[in-house]
């Protein structure tokens, strides 16, 4: 038990132990592969003033170019890392490692690669006035860092989740207190060492872990010396956190959780909308906030495509993550497991038809200590359903027939969130049409999670407070400034 790795916080430039520590354990098996330092509020508030304090030091001298730097050598680092990282997620998510490394690894690089050089060209603006009495005057508006940002990440997609919010906090010269998730500490701590390596002063990044409520997460929410929070969650927990910032005024940018709707044209091609809805019902085991739950099919096409999508999700593979051709692992815990096995449950008393999957899989080996799940379709339930209403986080989807653009527009739109959903026609004008129509921050039409990283990138509604993404990333992580000089 000793030889498991203890993962520590990491304040000031030091590695910090704690007494508190938590399990980390591999939701393939069940097993414990680690323990991990739990941050008391003491800690979390060295890790604040450390920032406060760095954020006064020679980093704030660096230029733009000296920052890019400095991300694209913590890019390298990660570059150099590759398959620790790769294996840092697998271990502590049981995910496929192909997607470890095409997605979650891939895009903590090009995180920190978009936003280095993003920097560098970014523009500012200037105007030129004239005053009633003649003098001319300069407005020229400035981006000057916020200061200490609190970064408070999800278990999905532990590395790029974490790395969207770090790199443009620090490409504007900020300072950085991250909590990640407790389920996820692995590639959190390795980025740790990375940024360590890459030689940013002390203090300018810090990482602390441990939970949500009385832990790391409160603490540092709560804390009166950060001046912004970035968040990443389930959209209650949005809700606490603003409460906490409020009590101090402090900016928050929140991505938070969806209930996204897929809406299938009879026009549509019908192998790649197939593909298509497959993967955004099913990727990560359809724990990634923008995956589809909803599915809205034109009548005349429903029976042919639920059928290929009923074959397609009884062909899906559930293994481990080294399976040769696995499409899916377990879910992140037991716990999360219990969640999205008790909306299978509340389906059936909804009176879903259970079309695929449905329950927990018996696979007869070591998995049936793991967090599996089956991947699943339903039918049948009205839109009032509560398991049409309320985000399930698991691999399950919801498919049912309309009519008209009229009628599904109101459907889609008929939700207390607002994050992502994807049209699937071959009809031009439809595509702008309807897309235009559809309240969410974000619309694919003929393909889903296709990020160019330049664009906003948030939700409306219960999905969240704010953008984030190019431009608005550089906005929302500086204290912008308005400098007007009579000439
Ligand atoms: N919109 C997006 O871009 C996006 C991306 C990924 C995940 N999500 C959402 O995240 C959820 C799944 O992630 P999760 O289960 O880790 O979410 P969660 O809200 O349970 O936890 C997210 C993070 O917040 C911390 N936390 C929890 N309670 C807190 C509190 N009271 N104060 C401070 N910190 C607290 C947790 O420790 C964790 O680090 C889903 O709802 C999903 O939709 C949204
Ligand atoms: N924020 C992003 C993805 C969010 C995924 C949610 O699970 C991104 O692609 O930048």
């Amino acid at each position: 038990m000793t030889d498991l790795p203890l993962l520590r916080c990491f304040v000031d430039g030091q590695w910090v132990e704690t007494h508190h520590r938590f399990p980390n354990i591999n939701p393939v098996n069940g097993q414990l592969i680690g323990r991990v330092c739990e941050a008391d509020a003491a800690t979390v508030s060295r890790a604040v003033e450390a920032a406060n304090r760095a954020a006064q030091g020679p980093w704030k001298t660096l230029t733009v170019q000296e920052r890019s730097a400095l991300l694209h050598r913590i890019a390298d680092g990660i570059e150099q890392r590759f398959e620790d990282f790769v294996a840092a997620e697998v271990m502590d998510t049981g995910r496929p490692v192909h997607q470890a490394r095409s997605l979650d690894v891939a895009r903590g690089i090009a995180n920190f690669r978009m936003f280095a050089d993003l920097i560098k060209t970014a523009s500012s603006e200037l105007y030129e006035s004239t005053l009633p009495d003649g003098a001319k005057m300069l407005n020229y508006v400035c981006r000057k860092p916020l200061g200490t940002i609190g970064v408070i990440s999800p278990w999905n997609l532990p590395l790029l989740l974490l790395t969207w919010k770090v790199a443009p906090a620090l490409a504007m010269g900020n300072c950085v207190v991250a909590k990640p998730s407790e389920e996820t500490p692995s590639s959190a701590t390795l980025l740790a060492e990375v940024i360590q390596a890459a030689g940013l002063p002390h203090g300018v990044f810090n990482l602390v872990h441990g939970f949500g409520p009385g832990s790391a997460g409160e603490h540092l929410s709560t804390n009166p010396n950060i001046d912004a929070i970035t968040f990443t969650g389930e959209s209650r927990t949005g809700s606490a956190i603003m409460k906490a910032a409020a009590e101090g005024v402090k900016e928050v940018s929140f991505e938070l959780g969806g209930k996204n709707a897929a809406v299938v044209f009879a026009d549509a091609d019908f192998d790649a909308a197939v593909a298509g809805v497959m993967r955004s019902s099913f990727t990560n085991s359809g724990q990634v906030c923008l995956c589809t739950e909803r599915v809205y099919i034109e009548r005349p096409i429903f029976d042919r495509f639920v059928e290929a999508l009923k074959r397609r999700c009884e062909a899906l593979v559930v293994g481990r993550p080294e399976d040769p051709g696995v499409d899916m692992g377990p879910l992140i815990s037991l716990e999360h497991r219990g969640k999205v096995h008790s909306y299978y449950q509340l389906a059936r008393e909804e009176g879903a038809a259970i079309l695929c999957g449905g329950d927990i899989p018996v696979f007869g080996d070591e998995r049936d200590q793991g967090a599996y799940i089956q991947p699943t379709i339903m039918a049948g339930l009205p839109d009032t359903a509560r398991c049409m209403r309320e985000e399930i986080f698991g691999p399950v989807c919801h498919v049912a027939p309309f009519d008209t653009e009229e009628e599904v527009i109101p459907r889609v739109n008929d939700s207390a969130y607002g994050l992502a959903a994807s049209i699937w026609t071959t009809q031009l004008s439809r595509a702008h049409r309807v897309a235009g129509q559809i309240r969410t921050g974000i619309v694919w039409v003929n393909a889903w999670f296709a990020r160019d990283l330049r664009t906003p990138f948030g939700g409306t509604k219960m999905s969240g407070i704010g953008r984030e993404g190019g431009r608005y990333s550089l906005d929302f992580y500086s204290e912008i400034s308005t400098i007007s000089i009579r000439i």
